[in-house]
């Protein structure tokens, strides 16, 4: 594997593009999960080639309950991503993230419905760790670039993936409180799930827009009150992915991560199924160029 780094952003809602990319250029990348949800923006900044993805393509035209989120990552892995920087916006379940923050996630509830959650089915089945969602060493990254961007990174944080698209009830919302949750979203899951399935290396920079509607006598969270924390979030979001960017080291060690899948595939060689083999080529190819030899 070659050192060097190639980093994907998924942007959230209100990032649909990176204005300070070099060379850039919006490239179609067909993956054998479906339709991404856009074409993924690749450039450079410095020596580091970036690929953005816009999570809920240009013009957010993606309800998160229909992201196609396999397609998405696969196609970031096909672009040639070694890690991925996740941005998304949410609300806050703890009194010490007020709207404004700045969140590097480290771990995640799924209460997602339905949605499809793995690259693997029947007759090739792999059950990858999710004990330590994130990559610490992106993690570590992101958050110095924060800081370096003028904002103040809070570490540490459990992310809520809801199904929506309606936000929580009040009742929903106090009770993912009493669960541990400390940031509520309808994205971060399955996104961190298929990265890891992936074997690419994933943080998610949380931008706190709202106090969700846990907060008696105050009113319930809206679209309105989000989409004005946004932009006043927007541009020290722009900054940190700029200074992650422009701050990684010259060359990139190996990850655990980038070996994810060497113990998690239990289906025998014989029993594998070749055509679900072939849609899994960007995602786990590199076990099948080592049974070629
Ligand atoms: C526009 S408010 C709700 C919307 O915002 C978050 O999206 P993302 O995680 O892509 O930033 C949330 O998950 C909802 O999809
Ligand atoms: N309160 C909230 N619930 C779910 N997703 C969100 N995204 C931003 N704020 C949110």
């Amino acid at each position: 594997m070659s050192d060097e780094w190639v980093i994907g952003i998924i942007g959230g809602s209100g990032l649909y593009a990176i204005e300070a990319l070099e060379d850039e250029q919006w490239i179609a990348v067909q993956s054998t999960w479906g339709e991404p949800s856009d074409e993924i923006l690749c450039g450079r900044i410095g020596h580091v080639q970036v690929r953005f993805m816009p999570r809920h393509g240009r013009g957010h035209r993606v309800l998160p309950g229909r992201l196609n989120a396999r397609a998405n990552i696969d196609a970031l892995k096909r672009a040639g991503c070694t890690d991925i920087l996740a941005i998304s916006a949410v609300g806050s379940l703890s009194e010490d993230l007020p709207p404004g923050s700045f969140v590097l996630v480290d771990q995640f509830i799924d209460n997602t419905k339905g949605r499809p959650s793995t690259f693997f089915d029947n007759g090739f089945v792999a059950h990858v760790a999710m004990g330590d969602p994130v990559c610490e060493r992106l993690t570590e990254l992101t958050a110095a670039a924060v800081a370096q961007a003028g904002g103040e990174p809070h570490r540490g944080a459990t992310y809520l993936a809801m199904e929506g698209p309606q936000f929580s009830t009040r009742a929903e919302s106090k009770l993912y409180r009493q669960w541990g949750a400390q940031v509520i979203g309808m994205t971060g899951m399955p996104e961190a799930k298929l990265a890891r399935e992936a074997e690419l290396p994933y943080a998610l920079l949380a931008m706190v827009t709202d106090w969700d509607s846990w907060r008696d006598g105050e009113a319930a969270v809206d679209v309105g009150a989000i989409l004005a924390q946004m932009a006043a979030n927007g541009d020290l979001a722009r900054r940190a992915v700029e200074e992650l960017i422009r701050s990684l080291p010259p060359r990139r060690e190996s990850s655990p991560i980038d070996r994810a899948l060497d113990f998690a595939v239990i289906t025998a060689p014989e029993q594998r199924d070749r055509g679900l083999m072939t849609k899994l080529d960007a995602v786990a190819g590199r076990l099948f160029a080592q049974d070629r030899g």
